[in-house]
């Protein structure tokens, strides 16, 4: 019996953009404070490999490092306001390059119109899709007084602030993506495992096959990725250099797919 392995399963269709000599996928995480972005983040980066960009959290150790910007990004994190475009921006940027992943989650971005146009001209990426985390505000002003995380923002005065951005700056970024059919919108006042399993149908595209080699003998694990890999389709080439359909491949006698 051979060994199990996660294996990618690339979609065709899905939007590809270039970062550098990079392709990536890029899916914009949005909805009110509170309405439970960062928890299902977390989720998605533990089932799909994504890994998790919160723009708030970069800002924040932007404040940490003790950078130029510091003392401008925690006053206006203080006041709900929005830090200027060139300055999120460019954070995440750099944190796509660094990282080897291609799929990215970008949570809290963009929070206005301006954000949104800069960041597509500077990166020249659109998301795949946005995810949009729709819940009351009732409840989300619950959530954050009871988040308990020490954050600046988290009281009252801040949070109605933070509202307010929302409603008459960010919602305007969701109708853009609404209107070229990229939103997914989630009931996110449900609980978080319920809100899980309509994400988990989201984003089933990008889930990974297992698959176990039963005749390492016959067929090595870098044939088989080699299959997988090539020009990130469902369609692999064979052996005898012809074309190998996915469906060949999952019959092949010496692998199972579990
Ligand atoms: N579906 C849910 N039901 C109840 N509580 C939730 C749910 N989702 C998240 N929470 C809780 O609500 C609080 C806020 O969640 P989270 O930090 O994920 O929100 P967020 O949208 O990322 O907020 P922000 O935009 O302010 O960073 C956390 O304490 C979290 O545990
Ligand atoms: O793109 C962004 C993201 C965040 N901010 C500022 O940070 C706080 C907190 O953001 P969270 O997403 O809740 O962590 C937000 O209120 C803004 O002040 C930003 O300016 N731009």
């Amino acid at each position: 019996m051979g060994s199990v392995v996660d294996a990618p399963v690339v979609v065709e269709g899905v939007a590809e953009n270039m970062l550098g000599d990079k392709k990536v996928t890029v899916v914009f995480v949005l909805g009110g404070p509170g309405s439970g972005k960062g928890t299902q983040c977390a989720n998605i980066v533990e089932h799909f490999g994504f890994t998790h960009l919160s723009a708030g959290d970069l800002l924040r150790a932007e404040i940490k490092s003790g950078s130029e910007n510091g003392t401008m990004i925690e006053n206006m994190i203080k006041e709900g306001k929005i830090v200027p475009s060139e300055v999120t921006i460019k954070l995440l940027q750099d944190a796509m390059i660094k990282n080897e992943n291609d799929k990215f989650l970008i949570d809290g971005f963009p929070r206005n119109e301006e954000n949104r146009a800069a960041f597509e001209n500077v990166t020249k990426i659109s998301p795949a899709f946005v995810l949009f985390f729709d819940c009351s505000e009732e409840e989300m002003e619950r959530r954050l007084l009871g988040r308990n995380q020490g954050r600046v923002d988290d009281n009252i005065e801040t949070i109605r602030k933070r509202f307010k951005v929302f409603v008459d700056s960010s919602l305007p970024v969701i109708e853009h993506y609404n209107a070229k059919d990229k939103v997914k919108k989630i009931d996110a006042a449900k609980p978080i495992s319920e809100v899980f399993e309509v994400v988990k149908a989201i984003f089933a595209p990008y889930a990974k096959l297992g698959i176990q080699l039963l005749a390492p003998d016959k067929i090595s694990w870098i044939r088989v990725m080699e299959w997988l890999n090539r020009d990130k389709k469902r369609t692999t080439e064979g052996t005898n250099g012809g074309v190998l359909s996915e469906k060949a491949l999952l019959e092949c006698d010496y692998i199972s797919v579990i």
